[in-house]
């Protein structure tokens, strides 16, 4: 039964298996892989695999203190809302923006936040670089979270203008998080952040090799970042 799966790796994680929130978990993979049938929202097609690759790994982070003490936190690149909708499940008091450049994937977000009544999700659409531009987004979140969506030195780009001073960002990365950070230090640090540290939650069983880079905004981020749509994927920062 892969629900069981996840009540597992909830309880390794020190997370509450409570049922009214377990079933919204299962609901919502039910209907994401409904909707995957029309529009492509995940590669993942089996239900165990999705617990472990969407669920366990957007979860991972659920006792660091940076996700803790956030009220408000934004999803840059949310996709099928990875790590964005199992986070909000878990934290039902924190505010989250799930942002994403493709909207068919935030409507679905939207429909299925609907219907299960997460209250606490709101979708955005735009382009990363455009968004963080704007006065009522720019700075203006305790944390940024982000999985899947460009190498770390692009990604913090994108991500690092939407945080407030003393807010975090929390990048989901795999195995080549070392050499990631390297590549990215010096961009990290012209967008007003510093690297903290990198995290790798031991879970038994789960064959995840996911690391979390955290990284802490000390500065305001200077006001030509992040530059016109397309350039930080295509001339990161060096
Ligand atoms: C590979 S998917 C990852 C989705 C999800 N984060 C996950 O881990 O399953 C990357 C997502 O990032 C979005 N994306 C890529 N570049 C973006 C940008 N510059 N601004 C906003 N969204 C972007 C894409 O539309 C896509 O939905």
């Amino acid at each position: 039964m892969p629900i069981e799966t996840l009540q597992n790796a909830f309880s390794e994680l020190g997370i509450s298996n409570d049922y009214t929130v377990l079933n919204k978990f299962r609901q919502y993979m039910e209907m994401i892989l409904e909707w995957n049938e029309k529009i492509n929202l995940t590669a993942i097609t089996e239900e165990e695999e999705f617990i472990k690759k969407h669920y366990i790994d957007s979860v991972i982070c659920y006792s660091f203190p940076e996700l803790k003490k956030a009220k408000t936190i934004i999803d840059v690149g949310t996709g099928g809302g990875f790590p964005g909708i199992p986070l909000a499940l878990l934290f039902p008091e924190k505010q989250f923006i799930l942002m994403d450049s493709l909207q068919k994937r935030l409507k679905v977000i939207d429909d299925l936040a609907c219907k299960l009544e997460i209250k606490n999700v709101k979708t955005l659409h735009g382009r990363a670089e455009d968004l963080a531009h704007a006065k009522e987004h720019r700075e203006a979140y305790d944390l940024c979270v982000s999985r899947a969506v460009a190498n770390l030195s692009t990604l913090s780009e994108y991500c690092i203008p939407f945080i407030k001073k003393g807010g975090s960002f929390l990048a989901y990365k795999g195995i080549k998080a070392d050499e990631e950070i390297k590549e990215a230090q010096s961009a990290i640090g012209l967008l007003g952040g510093k690297f903290l540290r990198e995290e790798q939650v031991p879970l038994s069983e789960y064959d995840l090799d996911h690391h979390i880079i955290v990284i802490e905004k000390i500065g305001g981020t200077p006001a030509k970042y992040p530059r016109k749509a397309g350039t930080p994927s295509k001339e990161p920062l060096k």
